[in-house]
């Protein structure tokens, strides 16, 4: 099979978005494919929360479109798109104060009654285990720390089992160990079949995770493929400014980012 013919999650075809009359994406074309972990990255503005937001069919483009599937995104109603895609955006603060185990169980909503309260109680607890976070059950979501509170939300990603998942910078807030672990759990999730996709600003975890990076400058696709095709030094020099190096140590790939150019 060539990179052409292998099959597709998510198509965006000349894709463009505009917000305060300022274009934000322009004539994006990329395809995420199933059982992949994608990063998005790019510098700060560079459009990678929109893109998501977009592909995650929470902003409509102003321009092209997205396909989920076979379908197009837009068509496909909005309690099933949910059922297959779950989306964690950047940050999010609790509207109200609950239980975080019941933040978690949200996250089933798109099933309705078809999940019963036994199988709910056994995937809320599942899902704050994957995140480390099984001690948290019941404490007020007002009351816990951000990174507390984005393992938690990352719980509620995860509860659904959604074929898909797309997270805007899920591990801005965890410590180093929470996000090692996190991102191994994307990596068992994508390794399971399912498709993910993140916004990160960390070209290590990106390097280190993911098997293909989109990067983005200025709205526009500037580059993608698998972290060793994007991350070159002359690519990261021209988009962050910065000199960096991309190697292979005991079959891991590194990315060590060095001086401002
Ligand atoms: N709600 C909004 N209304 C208007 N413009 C917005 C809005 N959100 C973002 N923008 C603009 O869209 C552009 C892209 O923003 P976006 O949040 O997608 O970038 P990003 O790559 O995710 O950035 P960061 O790394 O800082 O999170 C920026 O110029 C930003 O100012």
């Amino acid at each position: 099979m060539t990179e052409q013919e292998l099959p597709v999650v998510l198509r965006c075809n000349a894709l463009a978005l505009t917000r305060d009359r300022r274009p934000v994406l322009d004539d994006v074309h990329c395809d995420i494919r199933p059982g992949e972990l994608t990063a998005v990255i790019g510098p700060n503005g560079a459009g990678k929360s929109s893109l998501l937001s977009v592909l995650a069919g929470l902003l409509p483009p102003s321009a092209g479109e997205v396909s989920l599937g076979v379908r197009a995104l837009a068509g496909i109603p909005v309690a099933e798109r949910a059922r297959r895609c779950a989306f964690l955006p950047q940050q999010e603060v609790p509207a109200w104060s609950m239980a975080a185990q019941d933040l978690v169980a949200l996250g089933l909503l798109p099933w309705g009654r078809a999940i019963s309260r036994t199988a709910v109680r056994e995937r809320v607890a599942r899902a704050l285990a994957q995140v480390d976070a099984t001690e948290l059950a019941l404490r007020q979501v007002t009351h816990l720390s951000g990174g507390e509170l984005r393992r938690v939300q990352l719980a509620r990603l995860l509860v659904g089992d959604a074929p898909l998942l797309i997270a805007d910078e899920p591990g801005a807030a965890l410590d180093i160990r929470h996000q090692l672990q996190l991102m191994q759990t994307f990596r068992q999730q994508s390794d399971s079949g399912k498709t993910v996709v993140l916004a990160l600003h960390d070209l290590g975890l990106a390097a280190r995770y993911c098997d293909r990076l989109l990067l983005m400058q200025g709205g526009r696709l500037f580059a993608e493929g698998t972290p060793e095709q994007v991350l070159t030094p002359a690519r990261v020099g021209e988009v962050y400014g910065i000199h960096s190096e991309f190697r292979w140590r005991d079959g891991r790939a590194e990315f060590i980012a060095g001086d401002l150019l």
